[in-house]
């Protein structure tokens, strides 16, 4: 049975998984395990995949408060940990990959592009492999240069983190955020996958759990517009920064402070410049 088959079920609210996660998938001889794990400070979503039969599993987008719980699920499941994958550098959380290499022994994975540290770096068109199922990596930049959404073509799902999310998309106002990018990335690419393919996405603030492509296409009140009038609506969200984000892209208090030394004392050496040379004129 496929994931999608039994997500109408799953619309209940959650601090951990909640579902009926184990199940055979369409090709009827592939054990394919599925968590949803949630942060409630962040709203973030951290996915656990596995294969039933090999043990092999992956965590996609851990949050680093929750790495011991992901682990204990993990060994719970009589799994093995291979890889902590993030879909983007995160700004309003740190993640939990390095927590669950030194706990589990697994590798980090992350795009390229992103600019972040990882054992393995992927670009679009890789896969990520684990037991007997692959995601697909798609480059989905936009709200950040190093954004990717996976794509499990055989569970019909895709993953993708910030890019696109349920009625909404990330916002392109911090870090390399370009609206006009992210419109290509979701139109061009997440955009053209079957209809029915279950969206995974890195955070709800509504405790909506996933949606699909073809609602989204629907009913996506940025993306369902044109190329210019989403321009226009993300250029004026006006979001308050994530609870998190101060610590990372806001300078800290004595930055600000030797900022504002800087530029009272350059303003000052600039006037006492003007100054002399008005006395030698
Ligand atoms: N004030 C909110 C802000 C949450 C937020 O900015 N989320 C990001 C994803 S984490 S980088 C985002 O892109 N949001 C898009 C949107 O439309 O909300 C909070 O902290 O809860
Ligand atoms: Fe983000």
């Amino acid at each position: 049975m496929k994931i999608k088959t039994v997500f109408s079920r799953l619309l209940q609210p959650l601090t951990i998984a909640t579902r009926n996660m184990t199940h055979t998938s369409s090709t009827g001889s592939k054990n394919f395990l599925f968590r949803q794990l949630f942060d409630n400070t962040s709203c973030t979503y951290t996915y656990l995949l596995g294969d039933a039969d090999n043990k092999e599993c992956i965590l996609i987008d851990p949050v680093v408060e929750h790495a011991k719980r992901d682990f204990q699920l993990v060994k719970d499941l009589n799994l093995n940990l291979i890889y902590a994958v993030n879909t983007h550098m995160h700004a309003d959380h740190i993640t939990g990959s390095g927590y669950l290499k030194s706990l589990a022994g697994c590798k980090s994975i992350i795009s390229r592009n992103s600019g972040a540290q990882a054992d393995i770096f992927v670009d679009e068109g890789d896969f990520i492999r684990f037991g007997d199922h692959k995601l697909k990596v798609f480059s989905t930049p936009g709200h950040t240069n190093g954004c990717c959404s996976f794509y499990c073509q055989e569970q019909e799902i895709v993953f993708t983190g910030d890019a696109l999310l349920i009625r909404g998309c990330g916002r392109t106002d911090f870090q390399e955020g370009d609206a006009a990018t992210l419109y290509h990335s979701v139109n061009d690419k997440i955009f053209t996958l079957p209809d029915s393919t279950i969206v995974y996405p890195a955070h709800d603030y509504h405790g909506i759990m996933a949606t699909s492509v073809g609602e989204e296409k629907r009913l996506n009140p940025r993306l369902s517009k044109s190329l210019k009038e989403f321009v226009d609506i993300m250029n004026n969200l006006n979001l308050s920064y994530p609870k998190q984000i101060a610590q990372k892209v806001i300078p800290k208090p004595n930055t600000m402070l030797a900022i504002m030394i800087l530029f009272v004392k350059r303003t000052f050496s600039a006037i006492i410049q003007e100054v002399a040379k008005w006395k030698n004129e």
